[in-house]
C-alpha cells in the first residue's frame, strides 16, 4: 500500500544571492504507515523544512513529495490547502489553540471548517484516551501546558488525518506532561494505526518513536530502529564529528 509520506531528490532555498541558503539537499526518504517517525538532528539542520514540505505548507525547489500516492508537488494552492484540511493533522510546539474556544469546540474546529460531523464514538474515545472528560468546557487559559497539549492531540487525531505531523510536539512541557504525550502518540499509532511524523531535539522523545532518521546539513545521513534514548544520543553524537557540508552539493536546485 505504498509509503505515509515521501520525498525523492527534494532540494529547498530560501533567499537569493547572497543570503541564499539551501535547507534541503536532494532529501531521499520514505515514511511508513501506521508507524511514529521521529526526525532529529542539529540546530538548522532542516528538520523544520523538511517537515513543512512533507505537509504541504511549505514548498520544495525541486524534487518530489507524497503524501499516500498524492504527489504534492503537482497540486496548485487549492490543492494543497484541501490535502492540509483533509488528510493531515499538526500538532506545534506553542499548541496553537484558539483562546477564546473551549477545549471541545478547539478540538472539533478542523471538523467545522471541512464542514464534516464528528463521529460521536471516534470522539469520546480519543478524549477518554487523552483524559480531558471534565475539562472540556474551560478554555486553553484554564488549562496547564500538558492539558492544552492533550486539547491539540485530540483536535489532530479528531479528523482520522492519513498523516499526523509533530513539530516539537513536547518542546513545550515538562518532563512529566511531555512523557504523557508522547505516550499518547505512541497509543494512537498502535491501537489507532495512526501515522505520525514528529520533529525533536529531544534523544528521550524519539525513543518513543518507531524510527528515527537523522539530517546533518540538509541531508539525511543515519537512522536507526527500535531507538533507546542512548542510541539516539550515541547517534547524534557521532554526527557531530560526520559529514558536513559536501564538497559537491550538485547540481543547483531550478526555482519553481
Ligand atoms: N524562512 C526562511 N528564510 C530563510 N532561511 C530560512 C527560513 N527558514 C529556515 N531557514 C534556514 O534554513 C535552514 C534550516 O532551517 P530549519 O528551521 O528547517 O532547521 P531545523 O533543523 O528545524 O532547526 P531548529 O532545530 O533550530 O528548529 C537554517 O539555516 C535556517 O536558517
Amino acid at each position: 500500500m505504498g509509503n505515509a509520506a515521501s520525498a525523492q531528490d527534494v532540494w529547498k532555498v530560501y533567499g537569493t544571492g547572497e543570503a541564499q541558503v539551501v535547507a534541503l539537499r536532494g532529501i531521499n526518504v520514505a515514511f511508513e504507515w501506521q508507524k511514529l517517525t521521529a526526525i532529529m538532528g542539529p540546530s538548522g539542520s532542516g528538520k523544520s523544512t523538511l517537515m513543512h514540505c512533507l505537509a504541504g505548507l511549505d514548498t520544495v525547489n525541486r524534487g518530489e513529495v507524497r503524501i499516500g500516492d498524492t504527489v504534492l508537488t503537482q497540486l496548485n494552492d487549492a490543492g494543497l490547502t484541501k490535502v492540509r484540511r483533509d488528510r493531515v493533522g499538526f500538532i506545534f510546539q506553542q499548541f496553537n489553540l484558539l483562546p477564546t474556544l473551549t477545549a471541545k469546540e478547539n478540538i472539533l474546529l478542523p471538523l467545522a471548517i471541512a464542514g464534516r460531523k464528528p463521529d460521536q464514538r471516534w470522539f469520546d474515545k480519543i478524549i477518554d484516551t487523552v483524559d480531558l472528560g471534565d475539562r472540556l468546557s474551560h478554555r486553553p487559559s484554564q488549562l496547564s501546558g500538558g492539558q492544552q497539549q492533550r486539547v491539540a492531540c485530540a483536535r489532530a487525531l479528531v479528523s482520522r488525518p492519513q498523516v499526523i505531523f509533530g513539530d516539537e510536539p513536547t518542546g513545550n512541557l515538562d518532563s512529566q506532561s511531555g512523557a504523557e504525550i508522547l505516550r499518547f502518540l505512541r497509543t494512537s499509532v498502535r491501537t489507532f494505526g495512526q501515522t505520525i511524523i514528529m520533529v525533536t531535539h529531544d534523544p528521550n522523545a524519539a525513543s518513543y518513536a518507531d524510527r528515527v532518521v537523522f539530517l546533518v546539513d540538509g541531508q539525511i545521513v543515519e537512522e536507526v530502529t527500535d531507538p533507546t534514548a542512548d542510541l539516539v544520543l550515541d547517534t547524534m553524537r557521532s554526527l557531530d564529528t560526520r559529514l558536513g557540508r559536501p564538497d559537491e552539493p550538485g547540481p543547483p536546485p531550478e526555482p519553481r
